[in-house]
């Protein structure tokens, strides 16, 4: 039997980072939503016990460093499942981006799986395995768009921002999460984004709202450590993006553009800065 999945990148509207915890990860506050990249996913299943990762894509680990292959170990040890699964992942979005791909990925297994296997795991209960791997897979579980508190599983849905097109540009360079954390200074930041602020643009379908709220904390130090990051921010606003800003942990930069016709001007633009461009639609 075989199952297919999509797994969707993610943005963040705004990031909020409110103190260190004793655990050493942060408490935050973020609005994220699903954007119309994906990566898909083919799982089949496996009459002998082993989890086998494939992909196209040359560079992700296909070993037990996939956050697809821990996302199947963990629901096939915590439910005994003693058949096994072969993973296919086609890879779309790009990797260490700041857009979650491989959470999504591990997102995408729990659920192909709960599928596979008819293990009927409860989505609040599929999100609780995913917080087990990673702070942004408990969001990518559901989906939609949702307010994230605690280290980020903690997801109320919300509506979704108004219809518009995303422009992404990832620049070629490596950020680490677990850097970009290290050295945030939570009680120096000067502006912190409001949620509220943002929850209530996206409710009231503002898109110019929507804009003006955005904003992320961890900009100030993937910005001070990677310049190239402004001075793709800046282009992207030159080239008359509605609305521009890093995703996570970056190094991704985003547009929101509300006029499909000034899209292919960003689009075409950026490509003379950066090779990786994508134009979305938003996922309502
Ligand atoms: C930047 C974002 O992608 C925004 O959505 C997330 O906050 C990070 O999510 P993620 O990549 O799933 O992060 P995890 O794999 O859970 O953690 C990676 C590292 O980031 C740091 N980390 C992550 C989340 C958080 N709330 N506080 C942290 O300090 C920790 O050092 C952790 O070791
Ligand atoms: N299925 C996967 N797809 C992509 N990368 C993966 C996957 N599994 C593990 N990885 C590893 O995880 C690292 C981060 O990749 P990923 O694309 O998930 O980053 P990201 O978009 O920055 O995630 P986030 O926004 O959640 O911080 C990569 O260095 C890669 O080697």
């Amino acid at each position: 039997m075989k199952m297919y999945e999509k797994a969707p990148a993610k943005i963040n509207l705004m990031l909020d980072v409110l103190h260190k915890r004793a655990d050493g990860f942060h408490e935050v506050e973020m609005i994220m939503t699903m954007v119309d990249l994906a990566d898909r996913l083919e799982l089949s299943e496996l009459k002998r016990d082993s989890i086998i990762i494939s992909s196209q894509a040359g560079y992700i680990p296909l070993d037990e460093k996939n956050l697809a292959f821990q996302a199947a170990r963990l629901i096939k040890d915590r439910y005994n499942v003693r058949s096994g699964v072969h993973i296919h992942l086609d890879k779309r979005i790009p990797v260490a981006a700041g857009l979650a791909g491989g959470s999504s990925d591990a997102a995408a297994t729990l659920r192909g799986l709960n599928r596979l296997w008819r293990l009927g795991i409860p989505a609040q209960e599929l999100q609780e395995l995913g917080a087990e791997l990673g702070s942004d897979v408990p969001f990518c579980v559901t989906g939609g768009t949702a307010l994230a508190t605690g280290r980020g599983e903690r997801l109320t849905p919300i509506a979704s921002p108004p219809q518009c097109w995303v422009v992404l540009a990832k620049p070629p360079i490596n950020v680490s999460t677990a850097e970009v954390y290290g050295r945030v200074r939570a009680n120096n930041i000067a502006v912190h984004p409001s949620a509220l602020r943002m929850q209530q643009a996206i409710e009231a379908g503002d898109f110019a709202a929507v804009c003006a709220g955005l904003g992320n904390v961890l900009e100030d130090v993937t910005l001070k450590l990677h310049p190239e990051v402004q001075q793709l921010k800046e282009a992207m606003m030159k080239l008359g993006a509605d609305g521009v800003l890093m995703s996570g942990s970056g190094p991704t930069v985003f547009g929101l553009v509300s006029k499909q016709s000034k899209v292919a001007r960003i689009y075409n633009g950026l490509r003379g800065f950066c090779k990786e461009v994508y134009a979305v639609r938003s996922l309502s």
